[in-house]
């Protein structure tokens, strides 16, 4: 990805042409085509995408949200397996043929490693943190966090995660990683003394120690926006018992996943009314969560290949990027992944999905194993290195 060219960047590289785009945002960033009645605040807004259906029963909201972290046996039946008491375990092992274990994998993985330099991506809710009903509690356990901790002192480590980039920060409390939130719409990254282009619009800003970094947010001019439907958002689900919003700085989340199934049409067509009054921002289905927002060309895909490139590791032969997640959020990174044939997705998922990457993982404690097994592998070869090094010195003194 050339972050400076016009046609591939997200990245205003000269000031927008005042009629492309009033929000300040380079016309690739949007999707569709921008040519439509001013918004009251002033911005132009685009042409609504045709056919989009008002109702949350016909435009296909409800049956999302009923098919995420659906119960096995809905699941099961959409991979049209028959089910009948435990054959739950034979869909998921015959899933698990295409996209086989990651811990029995692991081998493989590594010998494809070999004299590569691995980087970790890692997505935070569901795959370093169970999923729990409160999202302000989940939380990973101690072992988790020493695992990445010792990871990240061999492998660049990057947490992706949707929440706000202090929010995931200050539940992971690990400083020597790299940060995105927002889904990648809110990134940090050391500054360098490199090759490596800083795209213009990102702003110098200080890391959690005080140290020099680099802020990217393409998103930036939505920041109002957000705040303001996030206040609506808040208003207007109040009444709707375990309803709850999250502000995420370049996108709000909406919670259902305790509210009685029999209010989702009504907390789905209520998000649905207040996005009527904003085209300029989109919704994403998340597990058990209504994710608003910009209708920006940006997703934890794109967010990968710009980080990959800050650090200068971007489309290279000796680098191998791993990236593990559980959510649909993370399919766009899967995909970049794929298509690029590079790097490996790991999903993590107990049941059965269609997904784009290669392996998979049951759970956050198979993410923890396969993460400590990372960590002896690169413990052992580092050790290799340095004996054979050793040797090496020793041999000398005998020439
Ligand atoms: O990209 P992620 O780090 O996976 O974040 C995605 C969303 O995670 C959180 O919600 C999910 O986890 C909650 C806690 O386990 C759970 O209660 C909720 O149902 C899940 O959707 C977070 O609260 C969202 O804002 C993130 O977008």
């Amino acid at each position: 990805m050339d972050l400076n060219s016009t046609n591939a960047s997200p990245v205003l590289t000269e000031p927008a042409p005042i009629n492309k785009s009033r929000l300040g945002i380079h016309s690739s960033l949007l999707p569709f085509s921008q040519s439509g009645a001013p918004f009251s605040s002033g911005i132009l807004i685009p042409r609504k995408k045709p056919g989009k259906l008002d109702d949350v029963r016909s435009n296909g909201w409800l049956d999302a949200m009923k098919s995420s972290s659906p119960p096995q046996k809905k699941l099961l039946k959409d991979f049209n397996v028959e089910v009948a008491s435990d054959d739950s375990d034979v869909a998921y092992y015959s899933w698990m043929l295409k996209h086989p274990s990651a811990l029995s994998s692991f081998q493989q993985i590594m010998n494809h490693a070999r004299n590569k330099k691995i980087v970790m991506f890692l997505d935070y809710d569901g795959t370093l943190s169970p999923i729990v009903n409160d999202p302000d509690r989940a939380f990973m356990s101690d072992e988790m966090r020493s695992t990445v901790r010792n990871l990240a002192n061999y492998i660049p480590t990057v947490i992706i995660s949707g929440r706000s980039l202090d929010k995931v920060y200050e539940l992971v409390g690990l400083t020597d990683l790299y940060y995105a939130g927002s889904h990648g719409m809110d990134i940090m990254f050391p500054v360098r003394d490199s090759a490596f282009a800083v795209p213009s619009n990102c702003i110098k800003s200080t890391d959690q120690l005080g140290k020099e970094a680099n802020l990217f947010q393409p998103a930036r001019e939505f920041l109002p926006m957000i705040n303001e439907v996030f206040r609506i958002l808040v208003e207007k689900t109040k009444d709707i018992k375990g309803a709850k919003v999250e502000n995420h700085k370049f996108c709000a989340s909406v919670h259902y996943r305790n509210v009685d199934e029999k209010n989702w049409p009504t907390i789905a067509q209520c998000v649905l009314d207040i996005l009527k009054g904003y085209p300029l921002l989109q919704i994403n289905h998340g597990r058990k969560v209504l994710e608003v927002r910009p209708v920006i060309n940006w997703d934890k895909g794109k967010a990968v290949e710009f980080l990959l490139e800050s650090l200068e590791l971007n489309n290279r032969e000796d680098v191998l990027p791993i990236y593990v997640g559980d959510d649909r959020t993370d399919e766009d990174a899967f995909k970049v992944f794929r298509e690029g044939n590079r790097g490996y997705g790991i999903l993590v998922s107990s049941i059965p999905k269609e997904t784009k990457a290669k392996f998979s993982l049951k759970d956050p404690s198979e993410v923890q194993r396969f993460l400590k097994c990372l960590v002896r592998w690169k413990e052992k070869n580092e050790l290799r290195k340095s004996i054979n090094n050793r040797s090496l010195e020793f041999g000398d003194l005998f020439r």
